[in-house]
């Protein structure tokens, strides 16, 4: 049904990452008497997708038609750009909101650019500079940054990038803050901390980039293995629902009591954990912007990042997927004091949590 609303904007997404870092702006349009801000689930992820919306009280406006599963990403692209060119068809939005750099994300862009629809990217000019690593997320981000008529870089370095594409960078650039830090704050704030334990520290681990797929978290599971051995951590590792990832932690993690193997955790828990984290190893991209803001430590499990900002603040350090490398720095990080604390200043890098209003400032 038409809106009275003057501004009718349409987000298009499917993953978690997608569901956690819109649904901030999602709630700060709905405060906002002359915005008409709804979301389309592509279906890229399912119940993925949805928990962490409820945990923010949302649910998808419109769903997209199921579409054949396929692995290329190339041809998920194609797929649900079509049927989001189908659904845009009908909407007709003054603008199609895309977030980060996902498979649906890069689709919706496309949509809306084929029938002439303007385009805002949420987190626009993230760069490893490498199309190869992570794949596809590098190439959707460009292509997406290409097509993009407002363009929301979370921070000064992201909007130096997009500044270097200026020959085909060609909408219009702002500096946000990243919305991930405006839901993390909303639900940390939300969440109980539980207190106590088993006394021993906290470790979460996750890990589910494409390109670490077989050796890579094989070598991580290793990792792991040695640590618990420790005697003195208890490590957490919510298993990403990816069969690939998961059969592999599985068999390598299954059994050993200091590890505790779950499912994805709702976002909420996901924050109450990192929140009373000693230590995190993770090739997440969001969980390397919420950590420094929490001031927990991070090791990233890849051989580049795309968040500079948060080596530079001292929080984040990469280690790549090499077993001796993993153990060695965490060993520095359980069994030295100063080496922790000095990892463990909490930073605000990726935004003080008002990234939501900027963003909305900026389209009206
Ligand atoms: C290459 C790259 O860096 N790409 C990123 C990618 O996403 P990612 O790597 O950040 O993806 P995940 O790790 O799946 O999600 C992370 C979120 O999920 C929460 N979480 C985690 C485990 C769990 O058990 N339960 C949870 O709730 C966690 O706290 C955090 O908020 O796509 C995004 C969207 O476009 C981009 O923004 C972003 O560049």
């Amino acid at each position: 049904m038409a809106s009275s609303r003057s501004v009718r904007l349409l987000c298009i997404a499917g993953t978690r990452p997608e569901a956690i870092k819109l649904a901030p702006i999602l709630l700060a349009a709905g405060q906002r008497p002359h915005l008409d801000c709804r979301l389309c689930a592509t279906g890229q992820h399912d119940a993925l997708f949805d928990e962490p919306l409820t945990d923010f009280g949302l649910v998808p406006d419109v769903r997209l038609p199921p579409v054949l599963p396929d692995p290329s990403p190339n041809v998920m692209v194609e797929r649900f750009a079509d049927a989001a060119e189908i659904q845009l068809m009908q909407d007709r939005p003054d603008m199609v909101l895309v977030q980060g750099d996902t498979n649906s994300a890069y689709a919706g862009a496309l949509a809306a650019y084929r029938l002439g629809i303007p385009i805002g990217h949420v987190e626009a000019g993230l760069r490893s500079h490498d199309f190869a690593h992570p794949w596809p997320e590098e190439r959707n981000r460009v292509m997406i940054d290409r097509l993009a008529d407002l363009l929301f870089a979370p921070t000064p370095e992201s909007l130096v990038n997009l500044e270097f594409e200026a020959d085909v960078v060609k909408g219009r650039c702002f500096v946000t803050g990243n919305t991930g830090i405006d839901a993390l704050l909303a639900m940390r704030a939300r969440v109980p901390v539980p207190v106590g334990g088993s006394g021993k520290a906290l470790v979460v681990l996750t890990c589910h980039r494409r390109e670490s797929i077989g050796a890579g978290i094989e070598a991580i599971c290793g990792a792991a293995l040695r640590l618990a051995d420790r005697g003195d951590v208890d490590i957490l590792c919510p298993v990403h629902p990816n069969p690939a990832v998961g059969g592999t932690v599985r068999q390598w993690l299954g059994d050993h009591p200091a590890i505790t193997l779950t499912g994805a955790l709702r976002y909420r828990d996901t924050v109450a954990a990192m929140s009373r984290a000693r230590l995190i190893l993770t090739d997440s991209g969001g969980i390397q912007e919420e950590a420094p803001a929490l001031g927990v430590p991070v090791l990233v499990l890849r051989e580049v990042t795309e968040r500079p900002e948060g080596i530079a603040s001292g929080n984040l350090r990469l280690v790549g997927t090499d077993t001796d490398r993993i153990v060695a720095e965490a060993d520095r990080l359980l069994d030295d004091a100063d080496a922790h604390a000095a990892m463990a200043r909490p930073a605000f890098p990726f935004g003080r949590g008002d990234a939501s209003a900027k963003i909305l400032d900026a389209i009206e």
